[in-house]
């Protein structure tokens, strides 16, 4: 399994390492062949580019000219492939066990096979495109090379052809010359014109049979000419077909140039397609592309039936037209009956108004008729009564006067009626003279509508002139229509024809099509559904895998903690073996202030092979003091607490241990013990540790923390975490009997976490008292005692055990004349010094195995008594300074070192109760 990842990781970083492949340079019309059997399935109809890539194929090409991307592929994937086939032959038993071991052990499961088969194809298709690619390259190349040779034969042709035309011409030239001077000489022979200077050649001798032989002559000569003209014509026809022919060669270069960058451009895009879709499964992509090519046959489509609307409009136009027309020609039609219509309207009103006036007229020359003939029969009647006036005459003369009256009476009556005749009669004339004027009107009226009716008819005649005119238009433009309809749908037929059988041929593709892309669709479907039982196969054996790996790993954290335990019981036979108490030293690194200040000469050194001596360098004299380990300049800060871990450790089984830091002013102790904050010292880290093995122990001991943190400054012992940090405290026995020291008033906090330290630690940094001297600006003034007490309670057996850690900052050892104290500050440096001179005579006491050591000499020895006494475990960690300047106070710190290493504390103790065990 372990070499299947490596195989897959390096893979990838090979991958990864070479980058994208570069763009493929000019390809060739071999692109063709990058998916031969893509398109063997999307253009069936196209066998001849198969076969001529299959023959590309054959040719070997593809062998020799797998290139250096190829061959990188190939390398990646060779081994990859082999191992799939080791697996797969495993897998079916075929293998031995050496194998099968060889090959990891454990068979691989069916979705990593899958995964890998994957990637193989991808490989295998990437290699292929590269080939392609550069095959497209080769295929290009020569291309152009057999196009350079093509254009060079034919300029060559040309010239040669062009050559043979001068040849040709010239000799014309040379024939017309020789033809215009025999010519010539033949008018001279017939007499038309006198012989004229021939450059030539001279005049023959002018006899008939000369001029014979010269027409023959001449005639030879035409006949040649004309040959020779021919010929000329058949060069130029060859040229001409020479030009044709390099223009179709042209023409198909050119449409094979372009078919190539088609072909090529399709080539990059799926290119860039697999480029971009490096990811993606092959089926994916194969379904884009089918998708791509459904879309496009779906467009062609659409076109076509766009075409076949096109075709139904364009068939449906003529027809259209020919209603427009015909709607024009009725529309005509109608507006000229309704304006014949109108003509015959008005016409049949003049009649009305003609036969109208004429009844009129001839009502009223009857009445006039009537009113005459009763005239003239009343004239007649009173003509016809002249005997009665006679008698009334003469009865009048012979009567009587009244007679006579009414005579004249009648007389006048008679007077009357004739005026009235008289102007009846003129009356009678007057009607007649109207009669005659309205005769007169009839006529005209009558010739009017004589007019009207002829202007009726010839409307009428051209109406149907117009009519028939218009019909045979339209008999015409129908017949002309329906032929261009005719016409026009044949040909849309023809191209429907050419569409459906275009459609019929790309039916059976798009069947195609859509069978492999539903069959593409539920390979897809049935491959999402094998790569989620892949997974879930995956998962669950991933799943056993873990729970077999948690068994194990539980097994083998067994085994850790038992090595652990015992790596600390022998830890501690050997601390107890080298004695208890340990002296390591640790060199301040040269800072940059130092460097600053032109201080860099060195005044210690040491052994390249040793990491427990060094020499120091003072007033000439050289001094190798060896001590139990020593921290060159360079070592962390955690190369200082693990040194220190196991005994920090130890307090968790109830021992005392005391480290403390000793050294010159300036020479690191507070850099060691409490660190700053972004590296934090071994006051920390020892806590953290302490967490950290109390939590692995969880469940075996139960462990409560306490801390107090206190400072001795001039003596005085202060609490750094009581509310009154000023406040004095003494150093008294405990109460219990127990015959410990204790402190009454010292806060003492029991403490849950690292974060809750955390906080105690910075608030007793901030209430202890450091100033700033001439050797540290930050000089800590006084002695830092945090003080962590463990106890633990063995959940099994009951046992409960009692461990005191107390890490320890002294104040910086220092001269007074050299860090220039004065006043408080001195004070503060002789307090100092005296609490270190009896940390020293307590040493020297321990050292000298005397019964009483003096303890209590100091606030500081006092305190300590605990843990620097017999039974514990103490370290001491010397500060001191690299440089010439600090070698005196570097001395004083070594041999202080040296003197406490000489010092034995005995074997180290436990606090258990009474009752317990030891359980190391
Ligand atoms: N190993 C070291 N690596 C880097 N810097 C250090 C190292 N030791 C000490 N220093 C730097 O030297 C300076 C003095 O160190 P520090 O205050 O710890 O000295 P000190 O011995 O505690 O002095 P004092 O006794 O006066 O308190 C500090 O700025 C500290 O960061």
């Amino acid at each position: 399994m372990f070499a299947f990842y490596s195989l897959l990781v390096y893979i990838v970083y090979a991958l990864l390492r070479r980058g994208p492949p570069p763009l493929p340079p000019p390809q060739g019309p071999d692109a063709f062949s990058a998916e031969p059997a893509r398109r063997r399935k999307l253009w069936p109809e196209l066998p001849e580019l198969d076969s001529s890539s299959e023959s590309d194929r054959d040719n070997g090409t593809e062998e020799e000219e797998a290139g250096p991307d190829s061959g990188f592929l190939e390398d990646a994937a060779t081994p990859l492939t082999e191992f799939l086939s080791l697996k797969r032959e495993a897998a079916e038993g075929k293998l031995c066990p050496a194998d099968t071991e060889a090959l990891g052990g454990k068979l691989p499961d069916s979705p990593l096979i899958s995964v890998m088969s994957h990637l193989l194809s991808f490989l295998e298709h990437y290699g292929q495109m590269q080939r392609l690619q550069e095959q497209a390259g080769e295929y290009r190349s020569l291309l152009r090379r057999e196009e350079r040779r093509r254009r060079k034969q034919l300029r060559m042709l040309r010239r040669a052809y062009r050559q043979r035309v001068q040849d040709k011409l010239s000799l014309i030239e040379s024939l017309e010359g020789v033809i215009c001077e025999q010519q010539n000489v033949m008018e001279t022979l017939h007499g038309m014109k006198p012989p004229s200077a021939c450059p030539l050649s001279p005049c023959p001798p002018v006899t008939p049979v000369g001029v014979h032989r010269l027409v023959e002559s001449i005639s030879a000569l035409q006949g040649e000419r004309n040959k020779l003209l021919e010929e000329i014509t058949g060069l130029r026809e060859q040229l001409e077909e020479g030009e044709k022919e390099r223009q179709q060669l042209a023409g198909s270069f050119g449409l094979q140039v372009q078919e190539l960058k088609q072909q090529i451009e399709e080539r990059e895009e799926e290119l860039r397609r697999l480029r971009t879709g490096m990811g993606v499964t092959d089926s994916e992509k194969r379904i884009h592309n089918l998708t791509v090519e459904n879309e496009g046959l779906k467009q062609s489509l659409s076109v076509t039936q766009g075409l076949l609307q096109q075709l139904a409009t364009v068939s449906a136009q003529p027809s259209a037209m020919l209603a427009k027309e015909n709607e024009g020609l009725r529309s005509r039609v109608q507006h000229l009956e309704t304006s014949l219509q109108q003509k015959v309207e008005e016409l049949v009103g003049l009649e009305g108004q003609a036969s109208a006036m004429q009844w009129r007229k001839e009502q009223e020359v009857r009445r006039l008729d009537e009113r005459i003939q009763k005239l003239q029969l009343a004239l007649e009647t009173q003509q016809n009564r002249p005997p009665d006036v006679q008698y009334v005459t003469q009865t009048v003369e012979v009567e009587s006067p009244t007679t006579l009256r009414s005579l004249v009476e009648a007389e006048e009556r008679n007077r009357g009626l004739q005026e009235q005749l008289c102007s009846q009669g003129e009356r009678c004339q007057r009607l007649a003279e109207q009669l005659q004027g309205s005769e007169e009107v009839t006529a005209g009226l009558r010739d009017k509508i004589s007019a009207y009716e002829c202007e009726i008819t010839k409307l009428r005649e051209e109406l149907l002139r117009e009519i028939s005119h218009l019909e045979a238009q339209k008999e015409e433009a129908v017949k002309e229509a329906s032929e261009c309809s005719e016409q026009h749908l044949e040909q849309l037929r023809e191209q429907l024809t050419g569409v459906q059988r275009r459609l019929a041929t790309l039916q059976p593709i798009l069947k195609g099509m859509k069978t492999s892309y539903s069959s593409l669709r539920s390979q897809v479907r049935d491959f999402s559904e094998f790569y989620e039982a892949a997974i879930r196969e995956a998962r669950r054996q991933m799943c056993s895998a873990a729970s077999e790996a948690s068994e194990a790993s539980r097994d083998l954290q067994w085994k850790y903690q038992h090595e652990v335990l015992l790596r600390k019981k022998y830890h501690a036979h050997l601390v107890e073996l080298k004695g208890n108490i340990r002296v390591l030293c640790r060199l301040k690194p040269v800072t940059e202030v130092d460097q600053r200040e032109g201080e860099v000469s060195t005044a210690v050194s040491t052994e390249p092979g040793s990491d427990s001596s060094l020499t120091a360098r003072y007033k000439g004299k050289e001094r190798t003091f060896e001590l139990d380990k020593v921290f060159l300049p360079e070592a962390t800060q955690e190369e200082v607490f693990l040194e220190i871990e196991p005994l920090v450790l130890s307090c968790l089984d109830g021992y005392n241990v005391c480290i403390f830091a000793y050294g010159q002013t300036g020479s690191g102790k507070t850099y060691t013990m409490e660190g700053v904050p972004e590296d934090p010292g071994i006051n920390q880290r020892a806590l953290q540790a302490l967490y950290q093995e109390m939590e692995a122990r969880e469940g075996l001991w139960k462990y409560s923390v306490s801390l107090s943190v206190v400072e001795i400054y001039n003596e005085v012992i202060r609490d750094l975490l009581g509310k009154e940090p000023q406040e004095k405290l003494d150093i008294k026995l405990n109460p219990d009997g127990s015959g410990q020291l204790h402190v009454p008033g010292l806060t003492s906090v029991e403490v849950q976490g690292l974060r809750e330290i955390r906080k105690m630690l910075s608030l007793g940094k901030r209430n202890r008292a450091t100033y700033c001297t001439n050797m540290n600006e930050r000089s800590s003034r006084s002695h830092a005692l945090l003080t962590v007490t463990i106890t633990g309670t063995n959940c099994s057996t009951g046992t409960k055990t009692s461990g005191k850690l107390n890490l320890v900052d002294l104040a910086g050892s220092e001269r007074v004349w050299k860090s220039g104290a004065q006043g408080e500050r001195l004070k503060e440096a002789q307090n100092i010094n005296k609490s270190l001179l009896a940390l020293g005579e307590v040493i020297q006491a321990l050292r000298a195995k005397q019964g009483h050591v003096p303890f209590r000499n100091s606030k500081l020895t006092y305190l300590l008594q605990d843990s620097l006494g017999k039974g514990n475990k103490t370290v001491m960690m010397v500060q001191i300074s690299l440089l010439e300047k600090n070698a005196g106070e570097t001395m004083c710190s070594l041999k202080f070192a040296q003197r406490v290493c000489k010092v034995e504390l005995g074997p180290a103790s436990r606090r258990i109760d009474s009752w317990g065990r030891s359980e190391l």
